[in-house]
């Protein structure tokens, strides 16, 4: 395993969840069917609360962008407007949650009703959040070293606090400084980064950010940060020539900071 030596200005660790933290595995064989499995359920349960409503408005706002920028769909256009015919208005959002979800968009809306739909699982011990082996220690020593840490991901900030609030190692958010998800922009977009170097306080260039993703690795290296590629089981394959360009590790335990943290 070879060792990578972080940049001796990063002052700031930005790490991704799926993928990086955490094997796609558990989102795509636990938390995505737990959301496919329960969603009308849930949404008949919760219909008339404030928190529940809210959500299904974001849907709606979102199936009317997708209609403006032509994205196709069968049948996403949410109206909340059909009262009069609960079980119809419920169907409509089940059918866009559940075609947003095939595409795996990464919609604000749909995260933000996926983190309240999978709290209950997380309290009541039915979900435990999965973190890699190497990812807890790894963390805990840049601390001690005197870095900070952050999280991007595109699930949402409730959603990744209950990851790893609820994770398989305990309670884990002592770890982190903060959280970012798409309220700050989409993963793809350097604008995205540089909005979180600002609100972190530093320059995008003592960010090291973690991704398993080459096109959020892209983004966030125009925006000046630093960026290794994570390749763990299942993620998806960088080709040769993101292999040659981007810091390629398996495990954080190959990154090494100056000063041996
Ligand atoms: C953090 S909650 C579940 C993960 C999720 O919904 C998701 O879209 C993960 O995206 P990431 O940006 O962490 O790769
Ligand atoms: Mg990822």
């Amino acid at each position: 395993m070879a060792a990578i030596a972080v940049p001796e200005n990063t002052r700031v660790f930005l790490l991704d969840i799926e993928g990086t933290t955490t094997p796609i595995t558990f989102v795509k064989e636990i938390l995505f069917p737990f959301i496919r499995e329960n969603l009308e359920e849930y949404l008949s349960a919760h219909w008339e609360e404030d928190e529940c409503k809210q959500d299904v408005h974001l849907l709606k706002k979102q199936a009317e962008e997708d209609l403006r920028q032509n994205k196709a769909c069968p049948v996403h256009a949410v109206d909340q407007t059909v009262h009069t015919d609960e079980e119809k208005a419920i169907r409509e959002v089940v059918e866009s949650v559940l075609w947003q979800m095939a595409a795996d968009r990464k919609s604000t809306a749909l995260k933000q009703l996926q983190g309240h739909m999978w709290r209950a699982a997380y309290v009541t011990g039915k979900i435990k959040g999965e973190v890699y082996q190497d990812v807890v220690p790894a963390i805990r020593r840049w601390r001690r070293g005197g870095l900070k840490v952050f999280i991007y991901s595109s699930g949402s900030v409730e959603a990744q606090k209950l990851l790893f609030g609820y994770s398989v190692e305990g309670h884990l958010l002592d770890l982190f400084d903060g959280h970012f998800d798409t309220n700050i922009g989409a993963k793809v977009e350097s604008k995205s980064y540089e909005n979180i170097a600002e609100r972190i306080g530093c320059q995008p260039e003592e960010i090291m950010f973690l991704t398993d993703l080459a096109r959020e690795a892209k983004a966030a290296e125009d925006a000046g940060l630093n960026v290794a590629v994570v390749v763990r089981p299942g993620n998806t394959e960088l080709t040769g020539e993101e292999r040659s360009h981007y810091r390629v590790i398996t495990s954080f335990n190959q990154l090494k900071l100056s000063g041996n943290v």
